[in-house]
């Protein structure tokens, strides 16, 4: 299995360019299915293992889709299948996504339940209220959520108990082709559903209010195919700017957009930090010394859940108690324990963790336990003294384009690993001069 060798100790410097979001693209790929006419075309569709399951998913609902050069071309004009399977939907929860699409165009559909992951239970109870709400019978059984309706679904009023990032996309793409108006309440005001509620209007949908705590959709008789652009990762962008806070860089992260990462710079503000908001992206500088400061997650625009281990790495490195908080995720600690590893004093207490920063961190074998704590101990590897040795990556593939790359780019002290390198690496001792290959080629056409 691939590793990240990470050595600590240098200052990034330089330029980083962040890849389109993969939160916002894996629900406009599953909105595609909704385009009876036409071809979608997505821009800036970054080269993710999840967007090559999701891809992988639509071809077997008989989709055509090609990929090339961060362009992806998807026509749904023919759906022949409304089943996604245990195999696709346990690589990647997101998979759920299809079930409001293909239940508003096909009036049925049957989807693998998507059971919990590293960072929780993650029930699906509010996407599932919402259907029904729209006319929807849901029958479970055999580790499956049959969900059909006669005709169109109903436009309805509906109150999400928990303001769900998935569910409010869900009940948007199945509420777009709905008969009538849908309403609601208390949904998530991400910017990936204001990029989701776009490119359903650019489909040809009527998406009032995305971005705010109620949504109103009037349905259509029918989508189609449109031109897109994705917008940046915002958790791409918050990643790299800790790159440079924890290393005492100077780094400018291109591309991230300051708006949605306002609280992630507030908190770097807090810490120290100097964050410099331009038009085209945030520069981010630090002399390394950094102040303790207590976090929360929340949804947005709180502090985001996938930032929260990323934040927790550069509060390692401050001077100081602080206490993140995680009110999103009931079991989203699960890095402490790796960090611990590293000589990290970190306690748990309840949804809180106790973080003593000011203890010099030490290079370690570690195992990324979801993607953003791969990417949260590489961090900490990059200012850990000696060699951290980051596993299980296809995690960090989840989620990051090519990023030992990108922080190579930056000048940082790390590559991946093949097995067969390892071995190289023992017997020459010679591979961290090397140049690394790229190891992720994905081709999904
Ligand atoms: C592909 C994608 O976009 N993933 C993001 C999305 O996940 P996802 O859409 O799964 O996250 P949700 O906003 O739905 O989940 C938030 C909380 O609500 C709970 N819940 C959710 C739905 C439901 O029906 N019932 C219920 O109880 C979940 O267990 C969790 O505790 O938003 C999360 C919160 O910002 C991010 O961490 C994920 O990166
Ligand atoms: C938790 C995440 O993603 P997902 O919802 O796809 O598991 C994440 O992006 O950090």
């Amino acid at each position: 299995m691939d590793k990240i060798i990470v050595r600590g100790g240098k200052a990034l410097a330089g330029n980083v360019k962040v890849s389109g979001a993969k939160n916002a693209v894996l629900p406009i790929i599953a909105a595609a299915i909704l385009a009876e006419e036409g071809t979608n075309v997505i821009h800036d569709v970054p080269a993710l293992e999840d967007v090559r399951i999701i891809c992988d998913l639509l071809k077997t609902l008989g989709i055509t889709l090609t990929y090339d050069k961060e362009v992806l071309t998807i026509n749904a004009s023919r759906v022949t299948s409304v089943e996604a399977s245990y195999e696709l939907v346990r690589k990647m929860r997101a998979s759920f996504l299809v079930m409001g699409p293909l239940l508003a165009r096909e009036g049925k559909a049957r989807v693998a339940l998507p059971g919990g992951c590293a960072i929780g239970t993650r029930p699906i109870d509010q996407h599932l209220k919402g259907f029904e709400a729209m006319g929807a019978k849901i029958e479970i059984g055999q580790g499956f959520i049959e969900a059909s309706v006669e005709g169109r679904l109903q436009g309805a009023k509906i109150y999400l108990d928990i303001a769900s990032v998935g569910a409010t996309e869900n009940i948007m793409m199945a509420a777009a082709l709905a008969e009538g108006t849908t309403v609601i309440e208390n949904a998530a005001e991400e910017p990936e559903i204001v990029d989701l509620a776009n490119f359903l209007n650019g489909m040809g949908a009527k998406v009032r209010g995305a971005g705010t705590g109620s949504i109103r959709i009037e349905g259509v008789e029918r989508l189609k195919g449109c031109t897109h652009c994705v917008i940046p990762d915002r958790i791409e962008a918050g990643t790299f700017m800790v790159a440079a806070a924890i290393t005492g860089g100077d780094v400018f992260v291109e591309g991230a957009i300051c708006d949605h990462l306002k609280s992630v710079t507030a908190k770097l503000r807090e810490m120290g930090v100097e964050v410099d908001e331009q038009e085209n992206g945030i520069r981010v500088r630090s002399n390394g010394r950094l102040k303790a400061v207590d976090v929360k997650t929340l949804p947005y625009p709180g502090f985001p859940t996938d930032m929260q281990s990323q934040m927790m790495a550069l509060l390692l490195a401050s001077e100081g108690t602080s206490i993140v908080t995680e009110t999103v995720f009931e079991n989203r600690f699960m890095h402490v324990e790796e960090f611990r590893r590293m000589n990290a004093n970190i306690k748990i207490e309840g949804r809180s963790a106790i973080v003593e920063g000011g203890a010099k961190l030490t290079g370690s074998k570690v195992a990324a336990t979801d993607l953003r704590a791969g990417a949260a101990l590489v961090l900490a590897g990059l200012v850990a003294e000696g060699e951290t040795e980051v596993s299980s990556l296809h995690h960090i593939d989840r989620g990051y384009v090519q990023f030992t790359e990108k922080l190579r780019g930056l000048g940082a002290l790390v590559e991946r690993v093949s097995p067969a390198k390892e071995v190289e690496t023992e017997a020459v001792e010679q591979v961290k001069t090397e140049p690394i290959k790229v190891q992720f080629s994905p081709n999904f056409a």
